[in-house]
């Protein structure tokens, strides 16, 4: 009988060249399909002996947020009629506010199963819009819990309460309106805290709001912190031109990264939303982030 394989047999001469892992998700896969396009487009390719796999790397970014909803649990009655409302609203071209503002059915669902795992029974958000992510964190607690929603503006804020009035989860909520970095300090100053923040205001009021969060006692020890748009349509990785708020996020994002007190890991689901919890100091898997790689190659 012969001897089982060591771990060497397995893995190869571990001073050989080092492997090169393919892709495996969507996005790393859509990465190496477009790379490969983009190089035969260079090389004079002819248009039409790209387009079947022009077509190939269509079909799979196409398809991929409409498979993640559904095969994500649906929506409350609730949400899906507050969701409607916002779409078929008039929002006004001077307005900042838009339909797209909404989070939605799979982001709703991440920040329940967040309220659900995490066991949250005070949840603070920051940036309500018309109240989608509020009432999906609310229908997700238990009898007793709150949620307290931040929104500068006065009529959303009323749009919100109307839908939540119809809701049976609703009166969960607490809406607090005016800008919400003067909200945090007073609820910090009155000692409130939360087991869970989910900050999707103002973009260029991020580092504000996450100072004020951790800096106080608004994050409960043990409490998480979710951050939405982390990945602002990829301009803190250095797609297009970084703006004001592509900026702020940037900043955000490597100050978080460079935090001792925290750790963190991005998620890629929509716009990105960043899970932020008080790190364990000597606890296994703690390691320092390498802030010397500037991936965003745009400092200074
Ligand atoms: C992206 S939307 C929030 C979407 C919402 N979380 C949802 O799931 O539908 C951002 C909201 O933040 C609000 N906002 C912007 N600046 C703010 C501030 N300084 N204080 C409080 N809310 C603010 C905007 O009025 C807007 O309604």
């Amino acid at each position: 009988m012969s001897a089982p394989a060591s771990g060497a047999d397995v893995l190869g001469p571990v001073d050989g060249p080092e492997t090169t892992l393919r892709p495996v998700t969507p996005a790393g896969i859509l990465a190496e399909r477009l790379g490969d396009l983009v190089g035969r487009a260079e090389a004079g390719e002819d248009a039409a002996s790209l387009l079947a796999d022009l077509t190939r790397a269509h079909e799979l970014a196409a398809g991929l947020e409409p498979y993640v909803a559904a095969s994500t649990s649906p929506e409350s009655d609730a949400l899906a009629a507050l969701a409607a409302r916002t779409r078929e609203a008039r929002w006004a071209d001077d307005s900042p506010l838009e339909a797209e503002m909404l989070s939605g059915h799979v982001e709703g669902r991440l920040l329940r199963a967040l309220v659900r795992a995490t066991g949250a029974t005070r949840v603070l958000e920051v940036g309500m819009f018309t109240g989608y992510s509020a009432l999906a964190m609310a229908e997700a607690l238990d009898e007793g819990g709150t949620v307290v929603a931040c929104e500068l503006d006065p009529g959303v804020a009323s749009f919100a309460q109307e839908c939540f009035d119809a809701s049976p989860a609703g009166a969960r909520i607490d809406v607090r309106v005016g800008p919400a970095a003067e909200t945090l300090a007073g609820l910090a100053a009155e000692g409130a805290s939360y087991d869970l923040v989910f900050v999707d205001a103002d973009k260029t009021g991020y580092a504000d709001y996450v100072r004020l969060v951790l800096d106080t006692p608004l994050l409960a020890p043990g409490g998480l912190l979710a951050l939405d748009n982390t990945l602002l349509q990829g301009e803190p990785y250095g797609v297009g031109p970084l703006s004001d708020n592509g900026r702020a996020i940037a900043d955000v994002n490597r100050s978080l990264a460079d935090d001792d007190r925290v750790e963190q890991v991005l998620l890629p689901l929509r716009d990105g939303v960043t899970l932020v919890q008080w790190a364990r100091p000597g606890a296994a898997g703690t390691g320092s982030v390498d802030t010397t790689d500037s991936t965003d190659g745009r400092e200074g």
